[in-house]
Parts: structure tokens; sequence; C-alpha cells
């Protein structure tokens, strides 16, 4: 079986054929026997002895493609003209835009949205701060917020790199639960900065939702803008992604047949995702859980300089075993990868407990590849959308956000997040649940409005919402 290490590559090749000399069944056979798969043929010109046309072809990586590129123009009568990655198309001057809800038409309009009478509302909003979430974008809009120092797990690529996520994240709040969401990203990683700077740019925003922070420092500027801003503030690594989390093990343990008291869980990677996907499990009982860093098993009798870690090993780990992953694995239930990849080897798989649950989770390439693992494993999820079970704070951010705007919370708490961890592994019934099938897909237009109806619902029971009678409406 082919095992790639990113999602395949899909390429556009416009090709011109000379008729006379070759026909689209060469470039056809061409392509099959080297591994390429063609999924649509346009035709974009046709003359009396040439065919142009656009010939879309999924291809393993980089080298794949230029590859077959090289094969097709070797060939005599097919000239490559131009190579084109759907993928950096879609990209092209970025992912969204802002569009106005009102056509400014006449001078009156504008005399209404613009000077002079735009200066009533100023006033109104100067007069009431609390009017601001009526009468201006507040209600509906959350910033995506990065300083690009984790963005998925290719580590510090910096801000301007860190934009393709975020303005994805934002496209997602959009498309999904009809919220308004701004790509910030700033360029510096000085965490009292990032607070002042965030705090600054609240005004404008319902809540915050913090991506791709590297830990620990995530944990600061999370807390900090908490106790500064009276807004959600939500570190979607670390909840979002323990919110999933949870759903998926919900599911999966009832498959498997095993009270979640019972199990022993060992996560790798204990950063951002790591650490809060390990609170979320002690908060559901889960008693027995080890991490695992580069360092080895967190344990007690050593001092860490990430204090963090400290807490770690002081509420997990009730054996204090130490040693490597080998040796923490050992008789697992349940793998929870959010590290990097290749960290999972089959052999790894072999020696955890009967029916073993692989939640392999870093972005792009997961701590094991699908195809590896499945022969081995009763229940397999990773963060990616090309494989059944995908485990992604996708699942949550735009729900839980758009549950806690609709109540107009002051915070996102705990109350909120279960809700929404049980919204998610409710929306797959009993009767639909299996080994492939554990976590509802993102476009299952149920799970946002199941997640944020029972997020609204959490706030005002749990006392944080500045907003009781809630109407949600969906534009999709
Ligand atoms: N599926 C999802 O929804 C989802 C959500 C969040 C994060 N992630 C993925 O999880 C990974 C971590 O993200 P994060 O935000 O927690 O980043 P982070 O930088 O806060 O933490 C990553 C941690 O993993 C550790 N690590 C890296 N390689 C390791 C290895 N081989 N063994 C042990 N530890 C290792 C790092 O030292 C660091 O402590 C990324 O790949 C990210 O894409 C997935
Ligand atoms: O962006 C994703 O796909 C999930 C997550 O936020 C990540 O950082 O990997
Ligand atoms: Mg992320």
């Amino acid at each position: 079986m082919e095992v790639h290490n990113g999602a395949a590559i899909s390429l556009i090749f416009r090709l011109e054929l000379n008729t006379n000399v070759t026909s689209f069944a060469r470039v056809a056979s061409l392509v099959g026997d080297n591994g390429g798969d063609i999924i649509a043929v346009d035709v974009i010109r046709v003359s009396k002895e040439t065919m142009v046309r656009d010939v879309t072809i999924n291809v393993n990586n980089r080298d794949h493609g230029h590859k077959i590129a090289s094969l097709l123009n070797e060939e005599n009568g097919i000239t490559v003209v131009a190579v084109s990655d759907r993928t950096f198309l879609v990209h092209l001057g970025g992912k969204i835009e802002v569009t106005p809800k009102l056509q400014v038409k006449n001078r009156d309009d504008l005399s209404r949205v613009y000077t002079p009478h735009v200066a009533r509302i100023c006033e109104a909003i100067h007069e009431d701060p609390s009017k601001a979430f009526q009468l201006t974008i507040k209600r509906n809009t959350v910033a995506v917020v990065s300083d690009g120092t984790a963005v998925l797990g290719l580590g510090d690529i910096g801000p301007r790199a860190a934009m393709p996520v975020m303005e994805g994240k934002a496209m997602l709040f959009k498309q999904f639960a009809n919220v308004d969401a701004f790509p910030i990203c700033l360029d510096t990683k000085d965490p009292d900065e990032i607070v002042s700077i965030v705090k600054a740019i609240a005004p404008a925003f319902g809540g915050i939702n913090l991506e791709d922070i590297a830990s620990p420092r995530c944990f600061y500027i999370e807390e900090k803008l908490k106790q500064e801003l009276d807004i959600p503030v939500f570190h979607d690594d670390q909840h979002g992604t323990a919110v999933v989390l949870l759903a998926g093990l919900i599911n999966a343990t009832k498959i498997v047949q095993k009270p979640m008291e019972s199990l022993k869980v060992v996560v790798v990677g204990i950063g951002a995702a790591g650490v809060a996907c390990t609170k979320m499990m002690l908060a559901a009982g889960i008693k027995n859980i080890l991490g695992v860093t580069l360092e080895g098993v967190l344990h007690r009798g050593k001092t860490y300089e990430n204090d963090i870690w400290n807490w770690y090993a002081e509420h997990t780990n009730p054996e204090n075993v130490e040693g490597d992953l080998a040796s923490a694995i050992q008789g697992a239930d349940v793998f929870v990868g959010v590290s990097g990849p290749g960290v999972l080897k089959v052999e790894h798989i072999k020696s955890m407990a009967k029916d073993p649950i692989v939640f392999a989770m870093a972005n792009p390439t997961p701590e094991i590849q699908p195809e590896l693992a499945a022969p081995y494993v009763r229940v397999l999820a990773t963060g990616r959308s090309d494989y059944p079970n995908q485990i992604n704070n996708v699942l949550c951010f735009p729900g839980i956000f758009k549950g806690a705007l609709q109540a107009r919370a002051y915070t996102i708490n705990e109350e909120m997040k279960l809700a929404a961890a049980h919204a998610i592994a409710n929306s797959v019934k009993d009767e639909e649940l299996t080994e492939d099938y554990i976590i509802p897909s993102v476009f299952n237009t149920r799970v946002v409005k199941a997640v944020s109806d029972a997020v609204a619902k959490a706030a005002v029971a749990s006392g944080v919402a500045r907003r009781e009678s809630i109407s949600a409406t969906y534009n999709f």
C-alpha cells in the first residue's frame, strides 16, 4: 500500500496535444502507469492539428508531479504548457473579503451610514458602551489571533506564514456558523505585548480566538487576557481540541465498551493541546494518564523547567512510571498524539491493551500514517479531512463561539466546553456509531446548531450570559 506523508496534491496540467502525432489516450496511460490519478479533463482550445486541455491529476507529492510533467513533455506530440497547483490557486489573493451588508446608493444612504448621521450612533454608544453589541459588528465578530509560533505542527514559521491557516479559520467561522472572523497575525512573540495589543483591539470584537501560539507562553497570554477582557478568550488549540477529543473518546469508548474511569491513556506532546486534552480527560473521570515529552514520561521526582510540566507530573501518572513512549504505552487503552509526525510505531500499538484507540492528531502529518496503524487498532482518528474520523477543533470553534456570542457571554467556561463535547458526541446517533464514524462530519450542519444551542444554554445556566433570551439565526 502506498504511504504518503501529506495529502495528495492536485495539479492542473495544461497540455497541448498534436493530434496528428498522439491522442489523449496516450496521456491517460502515461499518467496512470506512473501512479497519477486523472480526476478531471477540460478542453480549452481546439484547432485542426492541436488540442489544448487542462488535465487535473492527483499526485503523491511535488516530486511525483515533476516526474509526470517531464514524462509527458518527453513524449512526442505532447507539450506541457503550464502546471498549476490547485491549492495555490485557491489561495491567490487570500481566501476571505469584507462585504458590506447594505449598498450605499445615494447621498441619503451615505449620510445615514456615514457622516453626518453616523455621529448619533457614536454618541449613543459613548453614552452606553453596551450598545456596541447592538450597533456594531461586535455582536457577531471574532478575532483569530496568532503570533505564528506553533502553526499546525510546522512550528514557529512566523506571522506572515501563519496567515493562510488564520484565513482558513475565519472562512470556517463564516461558513459553518455565520460568525464573522478576522485573521490577525502579530509580528511579536512578547507575551505582554500580545496581551496589550489584543486588549487594545478588543472593542471591535465579541470574542478572541487565540490560535497556534506555542506553549507555555499561550497559557500566560490566555489567562491574562481572560482576566482583562469581558468577552470570551479561547485558545482553540487547547480547548477546541480538548472538546473534540472528549467527544471522540465518549463515542470510541462506547464501541470498545470500556468505562472512561478504567482507561489508561498516553498523551504525546505536552504542549497547548496536550495539556488541555489531559485536563478535559481528568475532568471526565479518567485517572490513569501518562504524558510523554521529548524528555520522556513526565513523572514526580524531577523538576522541569517548563512549569506546566511540573503541574502535569503532579496530577497524572498515578504509578509514577518513568522512561520513554515504549514503556508508557504498554497496556494503554488510548493513544492521544498532539506532537509531530512519526512518533508512534506499529510496535508501540502492538503493546497496547485489547481494542486500541489511536487518535493521531498532529497536523498536517499525523503521529503514524493511518495505513500503517489501521490493521492493529480498533478505532483510529486523525486531525485530517482525508481519512475517516477527523478529530479537529473545527468541529468545536464555530459552534462554541456562535453559542457564546448568542448568549453574549463574558467567557467560555468549563460548563460550556463540556456542553459542546456532549453535543458533538451526541450528533452521532447510537445506531450510526461504528469504528469509522465516531465523530460527526464537519459538514453535518446539525453539529454547529447542536453545539451553539447547548453552549448558549450552558452559558445562561452557569451565569455568564449577558443575554438570556436566545434565538439563533442560521443563514445556511
Ligand atoms: N487535530 C486537532 O484539532 C489539533 C488541534 C491542536 C493541535 N493539533 C496538533 O498538535 C500538535 C501540537 O500542537 P500544539 O498547539 O499543542 O503545539 P505546542 O507547540 O504548544 O506543543 C507541541 C508539543 O509537542 C512536543 N513534541 C513535538 N514532537 C514531539 C515528540 N516527538 N515527542 C514528544 N513531544 C513532542 C513539543 O516539544 C511541544 O511541547 C501540532 O501538530 C498540531 O497541528 C491538532
Ligand atoms: O488547524 C487545524 O487543522 C487544527 C489545529 O488548530 C492545529 O493547529 O493543527
Ligand atoms: Mg491550531
